[in-house]
């Protein structure tokens, strides 16, 4: 191929041929300059452990690919699998079309000139290098190197949008990434209807009308010390060698149990999971089962192809317009087929937006995403997060962080005590992948019950995660850590117990998979077992477990069983106001919440999401119509329960200005207030004003506090004026 001229296109989390926009352009414009095609995809040895592909007796290079707090393995074996096969799906496909891949470890700049070089030694030129645009900070890293190197070589390089998004970079209307408001909220709103936004996707190549792939005898092979995989297997075994055993306890995995996510990696399998949620059914029914946790159609599982980019956002929301439209009779089956937009395909596409939200965040902050302080710019905010660490550890810091450090080990293993957590942290561990619902309930109680350093938790679901994806997993867990978007803060905190209630109705989830509370027949026992008496724990087999022994936390939780009060006439209700969501407080992803007295479980402890439902009142509704009898349990006596509140500073009728105060209660836990002049005390929705009522009975100010469903809390004087947490809005 002399005098021909070379394209090297790297692949990096754009593993698809269709709706591709470097191969579209290839196959259909003609003037763009290139004989021949090269693509080539590189496991990078800073993200994931290569050392399995080194040559007998050598070392690497590299060093191991560990995250930086907590040193786990930055790729564990779930996605490291995922990635192999995603790869070599595409390598076929590919040659399918009459090209190919080349499969290389290392960094991508080290592996792109070792091929430039090798390249030019049979006097071949490499023209141009292109590679797709991708915003985090390391991959911001690895494209400046290349374009160093191209510049070096005097090879054009070309960085070209990223299109796996829903609504198009240069359709936002964001003149710059700044300009991202930091409410979600705000931002959907500037992109409705939705169902508008997206470009059309591009579609696939066909055969032969990609540049020519050189001839495979020309092309360098893999650099030394590393060797190449011979096929699908080889890969996977090398890169699965070296992570050996995770954990020093790793949980057995349970009889019976079975992955939400069982599938293969790869564009082929992704289009076979998009088609089978339109032909179920599962999509249009999504809105409903989405908080499901067990199962694989409760939730479309589509994350891990779109964090690889072996499916774009676009791509789905055409099949799903092709499904309203009844454009396809592939589709025929699925129910509200040629009915327009649905309540599920409209969801999907509201958490599609959230997808692209977060990487708009990962523009608009930079490495701040990896901050212990997260997005926050707020100089008040002081949060003392307990670390493993005895270099960063303060001196007082309770417990030491070599306790600390066992937690996070417990936390891994999925022992911390508290079934919920358990239960997502051995389904992740085992297979790679946990509901959205799980996640914020284990970053909530991670962060915020226990006040461990979050990036512990953020970088073992990195390692964990088979759907990990650098700006969905950052971003939700400073957003449920409080150090993120969520305008509630440190606010906004799940009860685990009280979440595996409405959940985990039957118990099913937690049973599955912590094997050892099956015995155990109360449902409060089983989402806590140290609760249950020492006869039952006996009976179970685990009355000298360290979930019961030990438990990491205990959350106080009464099962009540009186019945629930009247609720007021709706006419009654004050309309609009600050605080809580749709009737009952509910805040998002319809938690579920209660109007009436004490007795009710107070939603606003449970908290909502990092990711508003579209479809939340439904779903609100839903659960009001089976008001659990629950109650949260104050550990000590409430010294200002249902009294005038008169927090230092403010006399009474003398109401301070409108905005966020702390409260607290149980001596250690916080949570905002909003007060409102014109209806008093709200807390739990958010104050700001995503919808919805306030979550509170608020009314006649100070007095708010004691009716309502919040008679659980106790507003303390010391929490004024605000400490702790956020200056007033
Ligand atoms: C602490 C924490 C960490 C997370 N880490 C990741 C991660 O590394 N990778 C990842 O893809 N998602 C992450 N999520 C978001 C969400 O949990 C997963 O996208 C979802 O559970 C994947 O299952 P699914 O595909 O069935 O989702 P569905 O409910 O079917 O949603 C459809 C798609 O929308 C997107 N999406 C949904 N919710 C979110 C969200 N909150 N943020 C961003 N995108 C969303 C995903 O691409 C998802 O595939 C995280 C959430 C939390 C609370």
């Amino acid at each position: 191929m002399t005098g021909g001229k070379l394209l090297v296109y790297l692949l990096r989390r754009d593993l698809r041929a269709s709706d591709n926009p470097i191969l579209h352009h290839l196959a259909t414009v003609k003037d763009h300059g290139f004989t021949h095609l090269l693509p080539v995809f590189v496991f990078p040895a800073n993200q994931i452990e290569v050392s399995g592909f080194l040559e007998a007796g050598l070392e690497s290079p590299y060093p191991p690919a560990r995250s930086q707090v907590g040193k786990f393995w930055r790729c564990g074996p779930h996605r490291a699998k995922f990635l192999a096969q995603a790869v070599w799906d595409l390598k076929q496909t590919l040659e399918d079309l009459e090209s190919g891949l080349i499969i290389r470890v290392g960094s991508a700049a080290d592996a792109l000139q070792h091929l430039v070089s090798g390249l030019s030694d049979q006097r071949l030129s490499v023209g141009g290098v292109w590679m797709a645009e991708e915003p985090s900070h390391e991959e911001q890293q690895e494209q400046a190197s290349i374009a160093a190197m191209c510049s070096a070589n005097d090879i054009d390089f070309k960085l070209w949008q990223d299109e796996k998004y829903f609504v198009d970079d240069r359709d936002t209307g964001l003149k710059q990434a700044s300009d991202l408001p930091d409410i979600f909220t705000s931002y959907r709103k500037s992109q409705e209807p939705l169902r508008e936004r997206p470009r059309p996707a591009l579609p696939r190549p066909v055969k032969s009308s990609l540049p020519e792939f050189p001839d495979p005898n020309l092309i360098p092979p893999q650099a030394p010390p590393f060797v190449e995989a011979s096929n699908l297997e080889d890969l996977e075994m090398r890169l699965l060698a070296p992570l050996g055993s995770l954990l020093p306890n790793p949980p057995p995995f349970p009889e019976d149990a079975a992955s939400a996510s069982p599938f293969r990696g790869g564009e082929t399998s992704a289009w076979e999971r998009l088609r089978h949620l339109i032909q179920s059914g599962a999509m249009t029914k999504y809105n409903d089962t989405r908080n499901g946790l067990i199962g694989s159609d409760f939730s479309t599982k589509l994350s891990a192809f779109l964090a690889l980019g072996c499916l774009s956002a676009r791509r789905i929301h055409k099949e799903l317009l092709d499904f309203e439209n009844g454009a396809n009779p592939l589709y025929e089956t699925g129910e509200g087929y040629g009915k327009g937009e649905n309540e599920g395909t409209r969801s999907v596409r509201f958490e599609l937006l959230w997808r692209d939200y977060m990487r708009l965040c990962t523009k608009k902050f930079g490495h701040k995403l990896f901050r212990l302080s997260g997005f926050r710019q707020d100089a008040s905010y002081h949060k003392e997060w307990k670390t493993s660490d005895v270099t960063t550890a303060k001196p007082h810091q309770k417990p030491s962080p070599g306790e600390i450090g066992r937690i996070i080990e417990r936390f891994m293993e999925g022992t911390t005590g508290m079934g919920l957590i358990d239960a997502s942290q051995r389904e992740l561990f085992h297979t790679g992948y946990t509901s959205n619902r799980a996640r914020q309930n284990v970053a909530s109680f991670f962060s915020k019950h226990m006040g461990i350093d979050w990036r512990y938790g953020a970088e073992w679901y990195e390692s964990m995660l088979t759907d990990y994806d650098v700006s969905s997993n950052w971003s939700n867990w400073q957003y449920v850590a409080g150090v993120g978007n969520d305008p509630r803060g440190d606010a906004r905190i799940f009860n685990p117990v009280k979440q595996a209630f409405d959940y985990d109705k039957e118990g099913t989830y937690v049973r599955s998979w912590v094997p050892e509370v099956r015995g155990l027949e109360k449902l409060e026992n089983i989402f806590q077992p140290c609760t249950a008496s020492k006869a039952e724990l006996e009976r179970a087999g685990i009355a000298d477990h360290i979930m019961v022994t030990d438990p990491v936390k205990r959350i106080e939780f009464l099962v009540d069983r009186k019945p629930k009060p009247p609720r007021k006439p709706f006419s009654r209700r004050r309309p609009g106001g600050r605080g809580g969501r749709a009737a009952g407080g509910a805040t998002d992803n319809g938690t579920s919440g209660s109007t009436s007295g004490t007795g009710s479980a107070p939603s606003n402890v449970s908290g909502g999401a990092p990711r508003e439902s579209a479809g939340h009142q439904h779903q609100v509704a839903g659960n009001q119509a089976q008001q659990p009898l629950m109650a949260i349990h104050v550990a000590h006596a409430p010294p200002y329960k249902g009294m005038a509140m008169n927090p230092a500073g403010f006399q009474p009728h003398v109401f301070p200005p409108a905005g966020l105060y702390p409260l607290q209660y149980n001596d250690t836990q916080w949570f905002d207030g909003a007060w409102d002049p014109s209806g008093g005390w709200g807390y739990g929705g958010e104050p700001l004003g995503r919808g919805g009522r306030r979550g509170n009975s608020g009314h006649n100010g100070w007095r708010s506090h004691g009716g309502g469903q919040y008679a659980g809390y106790t507003p303390v004087a010391p929490c004024f004026p605000p400490q702790n947490t956020r200056p007033p809005a």
